[in-house]
């Protein structure tokens, strides 16, 4: 675009912004997330390293408005069909729900946490939509990017951002899901609501002292260029009901002793980050993963998922799940030349092939202003 357009541009989109406040309409914005290191460890008082994707992302949008309405979104909130074919080919592809119940959720979440912590909510009423390009069950953290949106929403409308303290969002985006039965950690939630690229740190004297983990923001020029690979129809992956967790709880010492590995890779990324030693985060990244192979099996984790991370270790890079399973992070020590044999062999895998663009953090100044002083510092 001519840098003439680009002025254009930049105007049409600040009149747009004017025009919206005017009205009273709030509009966030909430990106996937990458556990790069340290996953699934956050749900076993572990660690993690996590980024904010910027490839992909959720929206949604408050207007004030006379009743309170939730608005199903047209496609992913699906109501009527061509056919009882169309009907069931939909459930089976993307499930019973949407959105709708995610969004209600996180309204109930947020009022309960206000009335529990003296915060005042005024009367008004507004309608609340969505929208998402995050593919669904690929381990993006789809649902949370919604939930994350919506609460920043009402933190807005409600004007209590300043007495909702950044620390305590991930875990109301994780109640609203708990609410639903959706099993998850807290991992995903601290990336979105942070933004950029974050240490987490959820031992067991953090969470039960504090209430939530230790959250230290990293400059995310540490970061290498790296690369994703999902699927577009991640089928049946993933979705065999593990043990795993009552191993856990049952006191299991092979789980308990690898958990604890798992959040190692965490911790020993954390230096070989700052220190930029690409060659220890490829080996960390693969003993994640191999780590959570030996320990969920390879039925757990599905056929698909595992030919996503032994295709990109074919070429010699490093790979593991962004989350539980559907896309994959890779690292490609080699450069640009191993990079695009991995783009050629996905293609001919039928994956798709993506780099990766790392969101920076989107705290702004009334956020940061909530955290507690040694934490306000980017390491
Ligand atoms: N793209 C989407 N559009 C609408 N709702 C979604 C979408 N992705 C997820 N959800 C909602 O979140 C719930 C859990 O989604 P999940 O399969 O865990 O996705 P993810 O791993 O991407 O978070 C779904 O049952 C659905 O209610
Ligand atoms: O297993 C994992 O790595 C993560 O699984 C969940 O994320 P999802 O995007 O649904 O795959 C969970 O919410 C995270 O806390 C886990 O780390
Ligand atoms: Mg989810």
């Amino acid at each position: 675009m001519s840098p003439n357009l680009d002025g254009i541009r930049w105007q049409q989109d600040r009149k747009m912004e004017n025009d919206r406040s005017e009205n009273g309409i709030i509009e966030h914005k909430s990106y996937a997330r990458v556990g790069l290191l340290g996953n699934p460890s956050d749900v076993y008082y572990g660690r993690a390293i996590s980024f904010s994707l910027g490839n992909f992302w959720a929206s949604v949008r408050l207007e004030p408005s006379e009743d309170l309405t939730i608005v199903p979104h047209p496609t992913h909130d699906l109501v009527q069909f061509n056919s009882l074919p169309h009907l069931v080919n939909r459930l089976q592809n993307d499930g019973y729900y949407g959105g709708v119940r995610l969004l209600m959720a996180i309204c109930k979440i947020f009022y309960s946490y206000s009335k529990e912590n003296d915060i005042n909510l005024h009367d008004g009423k507004f309608k609340l939509s969505y929208d998402t390009n995050i593919p669904r069950q690929t381990g993006l953290s789809g649902s949370s990017a919604i939930v994350c949106a919506a609460l920043s929403c009402l933190l807005d409308f409600y004007k209590v951002r300043h007495l909702i303290k950044v620390e305590v969002r991930p875990n109301l985006i994780l109640n609203a899901e708990k609410e639903l039965g959706i099993v998850a950690g807290l991992q995903d939630r601290v990336a979105q609501v942070y933004g950029g690229l974050i240490y987490m740190d959820f031992s067991k004297k953090h969470i039960e002292d504090l209430g939530h983990g230790l959250y230290r923001p990293m400059n995310i020029d540490l970061l290498p260029p790296l690369y994703l690979i999902y699927a577009e129809n991640p089928s049946d992956s993933g979705k065999i009901h593990s043990t795993v967790r009552q191993r856990w709880l049952d006191g299991d010492k092979f789980i308990i002793s690898s958990m604890e590995e798992v959040a190692n890779t965490a911790l020993e990324g954390l230096t070989a980050l700052l220190e930029k030693d690409y060659t220890k985060l490829a080996s960390l990244m693969n003993r994640n993963f191999d780590l959570r192979r030996q320990m969920f099996g390879n039925d757990a984790l599905g056929a698909l998922n595992i030919e996503m991370v032994e295709v990109a270790r074919r070429v010699g890079a490093a790979s593991k799940f962004t989350g539980s399973g559907g896309a994959v992070v890779v690292f490609c020590p080699d450069g640009p030349s191993q990079a695009k044999l991995l783009e050629d062999a996905c293609e001919k895998a039928g994956f798709v092939f993506q780099p990766v663009k790392v969101m920076p953090s989107f705290l702004n100044e009334v956020d940061i202003e909530t955290l507690s002083s040694k934490l306000k510092q980017t390491i």
